[in-house]
């Protein structure tokens, strides 16, 4: 039985064109529905005992789920894309994500030809698992303050890498705790007892015949991370060196390269190449985003047409809980982001490959943006999802706390996002310097790309909001000028602030926290614009592209909204616009409701990736519920283990002292 069904009923566009648009395009929607359905369908890829299982067990547990992933690569011959979608929907934190994820992109990024020869097919083939140490217990975000050192023995023709003190030790890694072979680890490069900056070095960790460490290397877990099961299938680690020998052709070269005789060649490649692997991964994380948010967002939406409260005053049906104005106020923003970040997030793609390419031809002029984007949307995207999940969770109320819902466990598992590959402070500090230096230079140099706007900033420093009425702004122009005139106004404020100060690195401190709102507000204009031009493409579908339109508006003016103070203090805005922009956004929340099941169906995800009672494909939520809380361990016997020992002296206790 279906008791959605006449909720899908009600919506008014194409759902199998619009997951297609969801996807990118058919091919990629038919290879990733292949690849879920192959995950889904097979039991040893079983999720729901996770978070009963302790430390051990549930690691060894994630290990059989990965060598039956690489069993079913290695059978089906998948390709590598087809690999990354079937890791993607098991769904379970494992090693193999650093192994692919960094370890492999940091020696295709920064290795020599040479290099990559040796060393990719070997982990391509899996003869050997990599992960990615940068990390140390005192320095996470300082990556220039990493203490361990390699230091080159012209002698002998090696590295010596060494923990010079505790806080040098390797501290957070995942995989390296107990699976990888190899690391690459970053150290500080010292040749001729000069430091020469931080470089990547590949180090043999374990044995590649009984997997135990090699001479010089200490390496273990770091222990357990918040949640249960969570993000504790994952082997995070720490490793410490006492002067470990390494070849020299094992120090990824192709930024600066040592000469046998100890001589530092620089080649042309900026030194900030170093920190590429984290550009690339930043990227892929704005995708996750998408991914983690609409899981959310799903099953919240499903959860929320489902669940019926107050209302009927004749016995009839209750209100369902998604007609409230305040349910949809909170859940419809968000439907509406994981369609904008997943959007931001294929344009990321498409100018992260361009740099890529531009890298290979030694062209760099492009970075500096990749870096500023990469960085400030891993920040945007992940601060709003780990929120997102978490008001999911309260608009699931009381069943929303359930792991059976399936929320508690994707909040666990996902909040660290906002803080590994860079903390989200520290990133949006690093767009707020690109932001201060695009305006710095704006007299004798064009700002490009996503900073083109700054160019006009003269009028958009002038001209105000024209909008009239709440319809006024479904005008593209009108919401895109609004945020673009916000960030423009509020980065030259800031910028003249800076002036004032007469050393620019005090200034950037004492404004640090104008600063983070100067970037926010650049990185939120991205995504807006982004949507924007997603809606000039062809998106085929009766429906698809005016329910797109709609969830646009909503994201932008949602927004415009929650951050109307800073359109009122630029002076951009009348308070008179600002509530148009609020009466509009009602409007648009009642053009969601009928499409809000549809939206979500459009996401394409299997019960089995989802993980949620509450979210299920069918709505049947309480016989589900119901059914699920008699498999709880605590449910094998009537009466419980440890009732006699410490309950039961209790209670005779007190029958004894009511008789006194
Ligand atoms: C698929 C995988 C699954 C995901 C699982 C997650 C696993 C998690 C892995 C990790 O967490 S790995 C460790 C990640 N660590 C970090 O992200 C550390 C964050 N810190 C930094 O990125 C940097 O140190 C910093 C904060 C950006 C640097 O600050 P600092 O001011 O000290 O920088 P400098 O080293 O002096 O360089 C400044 C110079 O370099 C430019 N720049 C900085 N980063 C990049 C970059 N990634 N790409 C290109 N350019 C970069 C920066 O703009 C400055 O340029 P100029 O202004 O000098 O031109
Ligand atoms: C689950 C998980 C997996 C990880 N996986 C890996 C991995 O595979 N490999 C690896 O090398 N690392 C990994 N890490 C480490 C991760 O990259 C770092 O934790 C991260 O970069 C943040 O650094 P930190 O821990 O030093 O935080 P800190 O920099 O110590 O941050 C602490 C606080 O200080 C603030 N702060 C720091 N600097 C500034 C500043 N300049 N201005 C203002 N505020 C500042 C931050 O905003 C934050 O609030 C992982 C971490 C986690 C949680």
């Amino acid at each position: 039985m279906d008791y959605l069904s006449d909720e899908r009923k009600k919506s008014d566009f194409d759902v199998e064109a619009m997951k297609v648009a969801w996807a990118g395009s058919i091919q990629e929607f038919q290879l990733s529905d292949r690849m879920a359905k192959l995950v889904a369908n097979d039991p040893v890829f079983e999720k729901f005992t996770r978070p009963m299982l302790g430390r051990k067990e549930l690691l060894k547990n994630t290990l059989r789920k990965s060598a039956h992933a690489w069993k079913l690569i290695i059978d089906l011959r998948l390709s590598e894309e087809e690999a990354k979608w079937l890791r993607l929907y098991v769904d379970e934190p494992a090693y193999t994500d650093l192994h692919w994820g960094m370890f492999i992109p940091a020696i295709e990024g920064q290795g020599t030809e040479e290099q990559k020869k040796k060393w990719l097919p070997l982990a391509k083939k899996m003869q050997i698992i990599g992960c990615y140490a940068q990390t140390e217990l005192g320095h996470g975000s300082n990556v220039q303050g990493l203490e361990t050192t390699a230091t080159f023995d012209t002698r002998t023709d090696e590295f010596i890498m060494h923990s010079p003190t505790l806080t040098s030790s390797k501290w957070w890694p995942g995989g390296l705790g107990k699976l990888s072979t190899h690391a690459v680890v970053y150290a500080r490069l010292i040749v001729g007892g000069q430091f020469h900056g931080v470089h990547g070095f590949i180090v043999q960790l374990r044995s590649l015949e009984d997997h135990s460490p090699l001479p010089g290397i200490t390496v273990g877990d770091i222990g357990l991370k918040f949640g249960n099961g969570a993000y504790n299938t994952m082997d995070n680690g720490v490793l410490r060196f006492d002067h470990v020998r390494i070849p020299r052709n094992q120090m990824l070269m192709r930024v600066s390269q040592v000469t046998k005789e100890g001589k530092i060649m620089q080649s042309d490649v900026p030194r900030q190449l170093i920190y590429g692997t984290m550009v690339y991964v930043r990227q892929t994380i704005v995708a996750d985003a998408s991914k983690a948010l609409s899981r959310a967002v799903c099953i919240a939406t499903r959860y929320s047409a489902v669940r019926r409260q107050f209302g009927s005053r004749d016995g009839g049906p209750e209100t369902q809980v998604i007609d409230y104005k305040t349910q949809q106020s909170r859940l419809f923003p968000l439907l509406a982001s994981a369609y904008a970040f997943r959007f931001v997030s294929e344009w990321l793609k498409s100018l992260y490959l361009d740099v890529k390419q531009r890298l290979e031809a030694n062209e760099f002029s492009t970075l500096p943006e990749a870096h500023a984007c990469t960085a400030g949307l891993k920040s945007l995207t992940t601060t709003a999802t780990a929120d997102g999940i978490e008001e999911c969770r309260k608009l699931c109320g009381g069943h929303g706390y359930l792991v059976s819902s399936g929320l508690p466990e994707l909040f666990a598992v996902y909040i660290p996002a906002c803080t590994y590959e860079g903390d989200n402070v520290v990133l949006m500090l690093q767009v707020a310097r690109f932001l201060v230096k695009t305006v710095s230079e704006l007299g004798h140099k064009k700002p490009v790309g996503t900073t083109a706007y700054m160019g006009r900033v003269a009028s958009l420093m002038q001209k105000n909001s024209a909008v009239q009425t709440a319809e006024g702004w479904l005008n593209p122009g009108a919401v895109v000028e609004a945020f673009e005139s916000r960030a423009a106004r509020m980065a030259v404020r800031c910028a003249q602030e800076l002036a004032k100060f007469g050393n620019p690195e005090e200034g950037f401190a004492e404004l640090a926290v104008d600063l983070v709102e100067v970037a926010v507000s650049h990185c939120q204009l991205i995504v807006v614009t982004k949507f924007f031009e997603k809606l000039q493409q062809d998106i085929p579908g009766k429906g698809v592209k005016e329910s797109l339109e709609v969830l646009c508006y909503v994201y932008a003016l949602f927004l415009l909204h929650k951050h109307q103070g800073d359109f009122l203090a630029t002076g951009y805005l009348t308070p008179k616009q600002a509530s148009l922009a609020n009466a509009q956004l009602r409007t648009l929340y009642s053009k969601v409701r009928p499409n809000a099941i549809a939206l979500v169906d459009s996401f394409s995800y299997t019960d089995h990736y989802l993980g949620s009672i509450l979210g299920r494909y069918d709505g049947n939520v309480y016989p589900k519920l119901y059914e699920a809380a008699w498999e709880d361990p605590l449910n094998d016997s009537d009466v419980i283990d440890g009732f006699h020992q410490y309950v039961q002296p209790i209670l005779k206790q007190r029958l004894h002292s009511a008789k006194l």
